[in-house]
């Protein structure tokens, strides 16, 4: 054992000498009947607020998926707001960890859009309000296999799931993800006597889902990560032995796509699905030959005609 020659003070007399002062003279109640309670006060507060709330709440969730692994515990970022009348002064802050914390204990904080639908209704009854809203960002971790080895290893996206109760309209549903894939220049391709350059594209789609949208029958993570991979000019994959490099090489190759390309091939996916109300798809590529990335978007709501 290592032998110390300093002789320290004790714990509290150490505290001292760093500043730590006795408690003072306490006036304030103690008692929670007896504290004021400001944030509840009733008066003409000037304006409504549309959200107020927290934000970037970090806390785990489970995610069930058709994918492999078809369980996991990823780690979300949460943004929790309602809406309050202009009479009140505040909302009650500590109710939205309170709800996220209830639904941790009987094991429901999960990305079934069930749960997620039954703590968003059951936050605005904890708030005594009309309407609140969660938003929600997780990575989203799957098995991906080289094409021609077959070895596996995780991939990961950014899941994005925002959901809305409203009293009088009931719920609103947006799901999306964020995925990485690659894609070749198709005018580098077309001018050059050999190769083409690539690079890594983030694909960002959001959707309004029906209402009737079943999730027992069709996991939304499955078919956007398809939209996102499939139109891609490669895949973005962990393992790749040469086998699988010279295949997924060949295949970027093949399918040269623009961001424009990206954005509109997602876009043709999605309007396709009937479960899918509205849509917003973006493409930024991360350009190997410039300093600057390339973007593209697409908004889209399938109620307005004539587009
Ligand atoms: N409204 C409001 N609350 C804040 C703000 N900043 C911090 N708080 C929070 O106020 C919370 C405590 O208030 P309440 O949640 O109303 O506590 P309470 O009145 O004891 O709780 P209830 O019994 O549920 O009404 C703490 O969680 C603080 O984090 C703010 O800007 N606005």
């Amino acid at each position: 054992m290592t032998q110390y020659k300093k002789h320290l003070p004790e714990k509290q007399e150490r505290h001292r000498l760093f500043g730590s002062v006795s408690p003072g003279k306490r006036t304030k109640p103690t008692e929670k009947d007896a504290m004021a309670d400001l944030q509840n006060t009733q008066n003409d507060f000037l304006f409504h607020i549309d959200a107020v709330g927290i934000t970037n709440v970090t806390h785990p969730m489970t995610i069930h998926g058709e994918i492999e692994p078809h369980t996991q515990t990823s780690v979300a970022k949460f943004t929790m707001t309602s809406s309050i009348v202009q009479q009140s002064k505040g909302t009650n802050m500590s109710r939205f960890t309170e709800q996220l914390e209830a639904y941790y204990q009987k094991q429901r904080l999960t990305t079934n859009l069930k749960d997620l639908k039954a703590f968003t209704k059951e936050l605005s009854t904890r708030l005594k309000t009309t309407d609140a809203t969660i938003d929600i960002t997780v990575p989203y971790f799957y098995q991906q296999r080289g094409p021609h080895s077959q070895l596996q290893g995780l991939n990961h996206v950014d899941l994005t799931i925002k959901v809305t109760y409203d009293t009088s309209s009931g719920f609103t549903v947006h799901v999306g993800l964020a995925a990485t894939i690659t894609t070749l220049c198709p005018c580098s391709k077309e001018i050059s006597e050999y190769s083409a350059h690539n690079q890594r594209g983030i694909v960002s789609i959001t959707t309004e889902l029906d209402p009737l949208f079943d999730e027992t029958t069709s996991d939304w993570k499955k078919w956007l990560l398809e939209m996102a991979e499939s139109n891609a000019s490669a895949k973005i994959h962990p393992v790749l032995k040469r086998t699988d490099e010279k295949v997924v090489t060949e295949h970027a190759y093949e399918n040269p796509r623009f961001v424009e390309d990206m954005v509109r091939l997602v876009s043709a996916d999605l309007y396709e699905r009937e479960d899918v109300v509205a849509f917003k798809v973006t493409c930024r590529n991360e350009e190997s030959i410039h300093l600057h990335d390339a973007i593209a978007s697409i908004t889209y709501d399938k109620r307005v005609e004539n587009r």
